[in-house]
């Protein structure tokens, strides 16, 4: 049984961890629990995975009444998860963060089941910290989370999805499916799984100069905030060049077709590119815990392997200027490249995958 939801960093690395699973071991059967709102009930879905939703919310760290009414879905959600492991019978859970994996691998662990967790981030999130406690076995991605886990319950595995946008590295991707060129040299914008507004707006200012240039440019705007950046595209125009959506879908098959990626530097964008080697320009979110997509982003511009422009540098301009600069010196990017992929973990399914096994072995002791 997996669990992990709300937001696509949490789903896509369980995704590729079942897709591994089940070239190695083609019986398994999976269960996927996530939440009633979350993206995965789009994505998971779409991978052809059967979902099951529990109805959670996050806590407020103020105080707040709010949070009587968390506190109450989430007993109901472990109440829930408890059916739905009795009648599933597990040999494993693995929970990838996000609120109901709390409420999933709390209630497994009660009930003396295996249970994993995989930590994508630098700093742990507010769910695997609680979890950290009850769960037999613990993968973290960045060095930096050990000391912040029981130390004995951690082993360093990478995040699945390097693994699994790893194998597909030889990608024969037509950009020409998305109405440009396989001629040109691809920078692709995104601002995490679900769109960020002053990136949008950055890129909607930089597209009369994007227009002119001679690489191209796809840009997701988020599912939710297309119809926003199409009304402050009215008045512009968009050259061949640009392709605006609203999400991309197949990302293991495109990013290996990119040249640069400009992007929000979540944990598990950063595991893509660096399994890949990608260049990019990151733009840490500053709404996250302990401020910790500048720390993700910081280790890759340390190492030579990305740009970094702060949300508030960012406008038009300092993109265009930014994004000229790497798309005009292919040699800089090349040693940007070489320098990404030095960091990148792309047997990180694997090492998961025996992570799990571990937990089945604890118990069988
Ligand atoms: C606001 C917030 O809390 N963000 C967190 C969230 O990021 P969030 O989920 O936004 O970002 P991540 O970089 O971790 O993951 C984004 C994923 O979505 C994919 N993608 C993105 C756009 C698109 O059009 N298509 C697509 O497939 C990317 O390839 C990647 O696999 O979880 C991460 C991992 O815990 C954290 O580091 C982030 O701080």
């Amino acid at each position: 049984m997996v669990s992990g939801g709300g937001t696509g960093g949490h789903i896509y690395p369980a995704l590729a961890l079942i897709e591994r699973l089940k070239q190695v071991e083609p019986d398994t059967e999976v269960l996927y629990v996530g939440t009633t709102r979350g993206l995965e009930n789009k994505i998971v879905p779409a991978a052809g995975l059967k979902l099951v939703t529990l109805h959670t919310q996050g806590f407020k760290r103020s105080l707040s009444l709010d949070n009587f009414k968390t506190m109450y879905l989430f007993l109901k959600s472990v109440h829930d998860a408890k059916k739905i492991i009795r009648d599933f019978k597990p040999d494993v859970v693995l929970g990838t963060g996000g609120y109901v994996s709390g409420a999933v691998l709390y209630a497994a662990a009660r009930m003396k089941i295996p249970t994993v967790i995989h930590e994508q981030n630098s700093v742990v999130g507010i769910t695997n910290k609680f979890l950290s406690h009850f769960v037999d076995e613990i993968a973290i991605a960045f060095e930096a989370a050990r000391s912040q886990f029981p130390e004995e319950k951690v082993t360093m595995t990478g995040n699945p999805r390097a693994q699994q946008v790893a194998a597909n590295a030889q990608s024969t991707y037509s950009w020409t499916k998305d109405g440009l060129s396989d001629d040109k040299p691809t920078m692709m914008i995104f601002g995490g799984s679900q769109g960020a507004p002053k990136i949008n707006s950055s890129v909607v200012e930089a597209i009369p100069e994007f227009n002119k240039r001679d690489y191209q440019v796809i840009f997701a705007t988020g599912q939710k905030r297309y119809d926003s950046v199409k009304k402050q595209l009215a008045n512009v125009k968009i050259g061949d060049n640009v392709k605006v959506v609203p999400y991309i879908p197949d990302m293991p098959a495109k990013m290996p077709k990119v040249d640069l990626l400009v992007s929000r530097a979540g944990a598990t964008t950063i595991a893509e590119i660096t399994a890949l080697g990608v260049p990019a320009i990151l733009i840490p979110s500053p709404y996250v815990t302990a401020n910790h997509q500048v720390k993700n982003a910081q280790a890759l511009v340390k190492n030579g392997a990305a740009a970094m422009i702060l949300e508030d540098q960012l406008d038009g301009r300092s993109l265009l200027l930014q994004a000229d600069r790497l798309m005009k010196n292919k040699e800089l990017r090349d040693q940007m490249a070489a320098n990404s992929k030095k960091m990148g973990r792309p047997d990180a399914a694997d090492r998961l995958i025996k992570v799990m096994k571990q937990a089945i072995a604890d118990h069988q002791k």
